[in-house]
């Protein structure tokens, strides 16, 4: 394709340039958005799962949404109105965009819609939603399954191609009779939609992973969506981060979508005169109010109407911004601005023969061993794509077990009955398990946050449930983890000249490490910044330093704080690791020393298999946690 001087320096007429991307890309087909799921269903559904698709495209109204903040001030309740009163509509086969100052509301209207905020806790959200003349909840899951929610940032999986990502979506999200052929067919359609065919089989890439452009990330985004053919669309700021020839790429693609009969809403921040021109209606948002509603080609008359027309070569969108921004509110209200909700909104919204609440479909949803198994996929392809990382936890794992093989040569096999030596066996053990436990888990917490975000996408619209998320998550920590510690093991083993078996120092540091991982994944799915689930990681793990025995004997610390080594995994690994370590001492100081030891770590050599059960209790109860919290996050 060829882009003009006009197109370079940013001046696009987004007709032109759509009709030459067309012109240029044979292929296209501009129907193929029917080969959806809906029809490719339909062929080989019943007319039960039918009524149940032919919700697309409805239209979605609301009137006396409001969302109200309760603060506690001077010792009363105070009620922050951050929406009032707002009405409005996006119809079927139009694109809607929300537009506003900073701070008009527009993202929390556009949550509100979605049901992406709960009516509890501070926020209180009101109002009533119709779809397709039908009343509709948004914070019901299972409503909520008829909107398509793409995000600001882009939530894909990087070492995926935009193929195989829309493909994720289609197997996951379409009804379990939708064949593979079939899927493949619909996902083939949808590339060729997104003018993604010549992009289709290259990784998607982020970070030092060089990969498919930001506009082509944001149509992949569209497109994992678009497979499941939803009823609503929903976009958080679509081109934000975009260059102006991406923006009007994705913009002339909703318009696409959206002309073949689904209904497009998003918010958007200081578009383009161009852009702005590709909208159908506009929502103008001031101070938790709606300014003014209405068709976007009646603009410049509405405008003229309320006494402030658009002067010529301005760009519209940023008139009804700088109009919203610059005069005062009585000034807008005495223009006739913030009309009110039309008296019959609801009412002709409201349809005769509509059932009561919104149906939704209830075909049957695949498998949790096919999601398990897309899910396991997924994972392998990233571990061939991604070899790096297990060759950089190799390399810093030998290094750093190289340099404690160094410090502690041969401690093991020396002399026991000298109280140095037992004293630096101690420290060589616990120096171990720390090194172990703090290795494995911030790699571990890295990569969770890289993946929730995706997770959090994927499972708020319905790809899988949690337990085969965990479990392909974990059988991927448990070989990332396996490298490491093997590698650990191998080195450390007979150059410290340990005493227990290697097959027991493996398996405790092994078992630690998984205990550990279980604890950063279960941090990092409680915040969404990595920085403040680190922060909170050193403060979970350092404190457990002091029940390993090194710095103080666990009997003498005070009792009142002595009860925390019961749910550290170091305490109960460095015992393991004592009770085999100092089991068969030379008769003798040796014997007595070693028996010191045990007695002052409160070690029983007999009940290592409770040690065992403990690291595991601890293993399942962390995993546990960690799921139900992702869980939680996903809801909303
Ligand atoms: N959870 C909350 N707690 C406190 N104030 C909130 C909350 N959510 C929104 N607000 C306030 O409500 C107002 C509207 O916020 P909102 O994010 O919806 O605006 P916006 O139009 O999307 O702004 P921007 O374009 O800057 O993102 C702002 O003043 C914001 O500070």
């Amino acid at each position: 394709m060829t882009i003009s001087k006009k197109e370079m320096s940013g001046e696009v007429d987004v007709d032109e340039l759509m009709e030459a991307m067309e012109s240029n890309n044979t292929n296209v087909d501009k129907n193929i958005i029917s080969v959806r799921p809906q029809e490719t269903v339909a062929t080989t559904s019943d007319s039960s799962s039918k009524d149940a698709y032919s919700l697309v495209g409805q239209d979605l109204v609301w009137s006396g949404v409001g969302l109200r903040l309760l603060e506690k001030k001077n010792g009363g309740d105070t009620k922050l109105h951050i929406l009032k009163d707002v009405w409005g509509k996006a119809e079927a086969g139009k694109t809607t965009a929300i537009m506003g100052a900073s701070g008009a509301g527009k993202t929390s209207l556009f949550q509100t819609l979605a049901g992406r905020i709960p009516s509890s806790g501070k926020l209180r959200s009101e109002g009533d939603i119709f779809l397709g003349g039908a009343r509709f909840d948004p914070t019901q899951r299972d409503q909520r399954k008829l909107i398509a929610y793409v995000s600001q940032e882009d939530a894909l999986q990087e070492s995926s191609t935009p193929r195989e990502a829309i493909y994720f979506s289609a197997r996951l999200r379409l009804p379990k009779r939708v064949s593979d052929e079939e899927c493949t067919e619909i996902v083939n359609a949808i590339l060729t939609e997104l003018g993604l065919d010549d992009a289709a089989d290259t990784l998607i890439g982020g970070g030092f992973n060089k990969g498919i452009s930001g506009g082509e990330k944001r149509r992949v985004s569209i497109g994992v969506e678009l497979v499941a053919k939803p009823t609503l669309i929903f976009l958080d700021e679509p081109t934000s981060g975009l260059d102006s020839f991406a923006a009007a790429q994705v913009m002339k693609l909703l318009s696409r979508v959206a002309h073949h009969g689904s209904t497009v809403l998003f918010t958007i921040h200081q578009p383009s005169s161009n852009i702005f021109g590709t909208f159908d209606r506009l929502i103008l948002l001031n101070k938790g109010r709606v300014m003014h509603q209405g068709e976007v080609a009646n603009l410049a008359r509405d405008f003229e109407q309320y006494g402030y027309p658009v002067p010529n070569q301005y760009n519209p969108a940023d008139w009804v911004i700088d109009i919203a921004q610059g005069i005062t509110l009585e000034e807008l209200e005495k223009a006739h601005f913030f009309a009110s909700a039309p008296d019959n909104l609801l009412l002709a919204a409201r349809k005769e023969d509509a059932a009561e609440t919104v149906e939704t479909p209830q075909d049957e949803h695949v498998s949790m061993w096919t999601e398990f198994v897309m899910l396991q996929n997924r994972e392998m392809a990233d571990l061939r794509r991604n070899p790096a990382f297990i060759v950089i936890s190799i390399v810093v794992t030998g290094i750093l077990s190289l340099i404690f093989g160094v410090i502690f040569f041969d401690i093991g096999r020396q002399d026991r009955s000298e109280y140095t030596v037992i004293q630096s066996q101690l420290g060589a053990v616990v120096n171990v398990l720390i090194s172990t436990m703090m290795g494995q888990s911030n790699p571990a917490m890295l990569t969770f946050s890289k993946d929730r975000p995706v997770f959090l996408r994927e499972f708020s619209t319905d790809h899988y449930t949690v337990i085969p998320y965990f479990l392909s998550k974990l059988w991927r920590e448990m070989f990332n983890t396996l490298i490491a510690t093997l590698s650990q093991a191998l080195v450390i083993y007979w150059m410290m000249g340990f005493q227990m078996s290697f097959g027991q120092l493996f398996a405790i540091t092994y078992a630690l490490s998984l205990t550990a991982t279980a604890v950063a994944v279960m941090l990092g799915a409680c915040f969404d910044d990595v920085q403040n689930a680190l922060t909170l990681f050193t403060l979970v793990v350092v404190p457990q330093f002091f029940f390993s025995g090194l710095f103080i004997a666990i009997e003498l610390i005070p009792s009142w704080v002595s009860w925390a080594q019961y749910v550290c995994s170091l305490t109960y690994a460095a015992r393991l690791g004592f009770a085999y370590e100092f089991a068969d001492c030379e008769p003798g100081d040796a014997a007595a020393n070693c028996a010191a030891v045990l007695a002052a770590n409160n070690v029983d050599k007999d009940s290592t298999w409770w040690y065992w059960l403990a690291l595991l209790g601890l293993f399942v109860m962390f995993r546990g946690f960690g799921a139900l919290i992702l869980r939680y996050k996903a809801t909303y």
